[in-house]
């Protein structure tokens, strides 16, 4: 079987170095050609909380040669245009496409590749690139999951061979209901992806505080409310049903999930969002695919989304130079009365 990692960037170098590890042969597509050249000559290195280096056989777009059966798909959304058609002529009737992105990303891809080569696969990790063939992994190994659905439904053989590799690095959950599981993950990057991007802090520092811990809190329900209008069943992740146990109608059942939130993003204090990343390189970030695809469902179906609305408008304006990402911005936030 023929494997590669399109997007050797945060998630992908570690991806394809465990696969690497684990004794599969995998190549590391990126557009960087310092990242490129480091992976060739050094290696891909993992840090944090692991540390090890394998060798990697690395390529730019325009050098991949014949087909591959599985395309582990970690591009940044921003770049699916130009990432998926360069990969077109390299994938063949059988083959998979399987995307790690956040948000609800197989929709789009679907239209390029068509619907059946696409895998649906939900992280359930963190990462940060720290330079040319080296990235840091954020979580702990031992809370580390993938979740693996076909974007058109089953269960099926394919699935199963995707989940014995990923499972080289972690474990790996087949799902039938992919859009349940889907949603949990927009929930989970809404609130803490969103807020950390829309505050400039850590998962830590949102937890710490009672407001941006209230806003968090709006994102869930908000979510969940959508979910359910848009007929969404949500899927437990990493043993938490959020959407169960999240929402809320008065004052009280808000102010009783903090053992909950502290419990589920405790372990990660010390992440930052991958979209807080882009906006310190000064670059677009997911959020059109994130707290937006909220707000999208929410006009589809009627349910009002202010506070995704706010965090939305408050990290494009950190894109165009309105807003700085800092703590601040916590003042910008209006949240609907709850009694
Ligand atoms: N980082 C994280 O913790 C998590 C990220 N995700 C999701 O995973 C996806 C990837 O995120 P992340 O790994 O952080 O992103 P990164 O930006 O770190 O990595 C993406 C890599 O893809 C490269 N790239 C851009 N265009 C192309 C192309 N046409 N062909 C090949 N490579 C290309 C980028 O190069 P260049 O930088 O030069 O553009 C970069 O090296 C996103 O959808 C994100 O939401 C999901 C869970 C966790
Ligand atoms: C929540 C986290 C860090 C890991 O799953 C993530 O998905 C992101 O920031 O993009």
């Amino acid at each position: 079987m023929r494997l590669a990692i399109m997007g050797a960037g945060s998630l992908g170098i570690i991806t394809g170095a465990y696969i690497k590890k684990g004794g599969l042969d995998i190549d590391f597509i990126d557009v960087n050609v310092e990242n490129v050249k480091a992976l060739n000559e050094k290696g891909a290195t993992v840090t944090g909380t692991v540390d090890f280096n394998v060798p990697a056989n690395a390529l730019t777009p325009d050098e991949m040669e014949g087909i591959y059966d599985v395309v582990f798909y970690v591009v940044k959304q921003t770049y699916n245009e130009v990432a998926l058609k360069q990969l077109l002529p390299h994938l063949g009737p059988d083959s998979a496409v399987v995307t790690l992105q956040n948000g609800v990303p197989e929709p789009a891809i679907a239209e390029i590749v068509g619907a059946e080569r696409v895998v649906g696969c939900p992280v359930g990790w963190g990462a940060t690139w720290l330079g040319p063939g080296v990235s840091e992994l954020t979580s702990s190994p031992d809370k580390m999951t993938f979740d693996l659905g076909e974007y058109t439904g089953g269960v099926t053989e394919r699935l199963e061979k995707i989940k014995e590799i990923l499972e080289l690095m972690c474990p790996t959950i087949i799902e039938e209901n992919l859009m349940g599981i889907r949603w949990t993950k927009v929930l989970v990057n809404s609130t803490f992806s969103g807020m950390s991007a829309a505050l400039g802090c850590t998962f830590g520092d949102v937890l710490d505080s009672k407001e941006a811990l209230d806003c968090v809190k709006h994102i869930a329900n908000e979510c969940i409310n959508v979910g359910r209008a848009a007929g969404i069943k949500m899927e437990p992740m990493q043993g938490y049903d959020l959407g169960t146990m999240l929402g809320f109608k008065t004052k009280e059942e808000m102010d009783s999930k903090d053992p909950i939130y502290n419990a589920m993003w405790g372990p990660h204090r010390k992440l930052k969002a991958s979209m807080l990343q882009d906006l310190e390189k000064g670059l677009k970030t997911e959020i059109d695919a994130i707290n937006g695809i909220v707000c999208d469902f929410g006009k589809k179906h009627g349910i009002p989304t202010p506070v995704n609305s706010q965090v939305v408008e408050i990290v494009k304006g950190i894109e165009n130079g309105k807003y700085k990402p800092e703590f601040n911005n916590l003042e910008l936030f209006q949240l609907p009365e709850v009694k």
